[in-house]
């Protein structure tokens, strides 16, 4: 672990100044309504106050930063541990970062990075592998080591064309799909999803604050909560193996009904259950047109429909979480690899935590070490395409493609994508 050859800082973070006189401090429970109004300032959103106790019910002392000017919060940083599901099905204990904002009157002074170098010193002391965020903004978090390293791949069906499902998928012997309330939500959801994130590469838990939020019991910032439809699909044992949800507006096109149905959760422990759950929501009384903003990218939606050309890709697809490497070491340690094979990789970090040559070897059963090595390398690339390639959401020869990263041997990129190839694409459901 550590610096092994570019000699980069270990501790960024430490006694580093903003140069504005303002300064940076972890703020305590009293301090939340202020911050709570900055944040709001932060994201441009009207402050009403309403989202105290939500505030409150998240609050862990020490991992929510305040950038004071006098007695004036202007910046506002929090982050908190979160269970990442890595290839293979390990998790990773990730410092997932949110509600970064810093004020118009003092952007561009250099709080961001004085909060980011600070919390991800922190990160690292306390053993993070791993820090995660949703970017705002694409251009922002590369300077801090980030990559992109999940995606979002939405789709508009429009069911007309769709012609249904194909008719010789398979099913759940027994299954059924029954509507849940939030209270059976929050009873039942949470034990479910346990069980489902560990399946997903890229899924990180929820928080029981998260559950009551969906659920309605607790209000977060943001539009207006409305109570969802919520269907959960249960095996013959009884046992829940699928959840949906979704909203429907009520569009009219004079007394014909087009109205367009929204899945706004979708998470299935099978393929079986997956086509009893795309049934259910594609069949639907009154809707015209499905819309999921958030799928795998290799979900195998489209090739379930009668006609995979009436799905079309929905407009916002995009980067999603965002990832940086803390510890190469324990990192590639908790990951699976593809196939047996060593690559030595010459990492760049301008923050020191990933920086130096770093040896990944997978054995025949596809356990995959990493440790520091002063052998010639393969590959040269920054800590940002590391955090790219780390959860498999891209491929090495893609990256090189892109010189993201650079092949010091031929052939190289190739024998890496062998090593680090995932049979399944990262993806997270969840905004954070
Ligand atoms: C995980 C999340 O919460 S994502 C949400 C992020 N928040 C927002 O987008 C809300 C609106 N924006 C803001 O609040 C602020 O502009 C922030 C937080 C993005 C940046 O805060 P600042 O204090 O201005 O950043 P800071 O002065 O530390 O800038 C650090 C560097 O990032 C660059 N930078 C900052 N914001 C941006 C941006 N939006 N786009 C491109 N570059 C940026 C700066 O130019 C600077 O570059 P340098 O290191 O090369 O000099």
């Amino acid at each position: 672990m550590g610096n092994n050859g570019h000699g980069g800082t270990r501790d960024p973070g430490r006694g580093r100044q903003d140069g504005s006189g303002t300064g940076i401090r972890a703020i305590t429970e009293d301090d939340i309504p202020g911050w709570d109004r900055a944040l709001a300032v932060g994201f441009l959103r009207p402050h009403a106050g309403e989202a105290t106790e939500y505030r409150r019910l998240g609050f862990e002392p020490g991992r929510s930063l305040g950038a004071y000017d006098g007695e004036r919060c202007v910046g506002t940083f929090r982050s908190f541990d979160a269970e990442l599901t890595v290839p293979g099905g390990a998790t990773v204990l990730a410092d997932a970062i949110t509600s970064v904002t810093v004020s118009s009157t003092h952007r561009r002074r250099g709080l961001l990075r004085a909060m980011m170098t600070r919390d991800l010193a922190a990160a690292h002391e306390r053993g993070n592998p791993v820090a995660i965020l949703i970017a705002a903004e694409y251009n922002i978090y590369g300077r801090y080591g980030f990559g992109p390293a999940t995606s979002t791949h939405g789709w508009n069906i429009d069911l007309l064309r769709a012609g249904g499902l194909r008719k010789d998928l398979p099913a759940v012997p027994g299954g059924r799909i029954d509507f849940a309330t939030m209270a059976e939500v929050r009873k039942v959801g949470p034990e479910f999803h346990e069980r489902w994130r560990r399946t997903q590469p890229g899924a990180i838990t929820r928080t029981e604050v998260g559950w009551r939020v969906r659920t309605g019991d607790v209000k977060a910032p943001g539009p207006e909560w409305q109570e969802p439809f919520v269907a959960l699909h249960r095996d013959a044992t009884g046992t829940v193996t699928g959840l949906v949800a979704y909203k429907v507006d009520d569009n009219w096109d004079g007394s014909y009904p087009d109205c367009t149905l929204t899945v706004l959760d979708l998470q299935a422990l099978d393929g079986p259950t997956a086509v009893g759950l795309w049934r259910f929501v594609l069949s639907v009384d009154w809707v015209r047109k499905v819309v999921v903003e958030n799928l795998a990218p290799d979900d195998p939606l489209p090739l379930l429909l009668n006609d995979p050309r009436a799905a079309t890709p929905y407009a916002d697809n995009s980067d999603f979480t965002w990832l940086r490497v803390l510890d190469v070491e324990a990192a590639f340690a908790a990951r699976s690899c593809g196939g047996p094979g060593r690559i030595v990789l010459d990492v760049t970090d301008p923050l020191g935590y990933a920086d130096g040559r770093w040896a990944v070897e997978a054995a025949d059963d596809g356990t995959c070490r990493c440790t520091a090595t002063t052998d010639e390398p393969d590959l040269a690339l920054g800590v940002g395409a590391l955090g790219t390639l780390y959860l498999g959401g891209e491929s090495v020869a893609r990256l090189a493609a892109a010189a993201l990263v650079t092949e010091l041997r031929p052939g190289a990129a190739a024998r890496a994508d062998l090593l680090l190839r995932t049979p399944a694409r990262p993806w997270n459901p969840d905004g954070f």
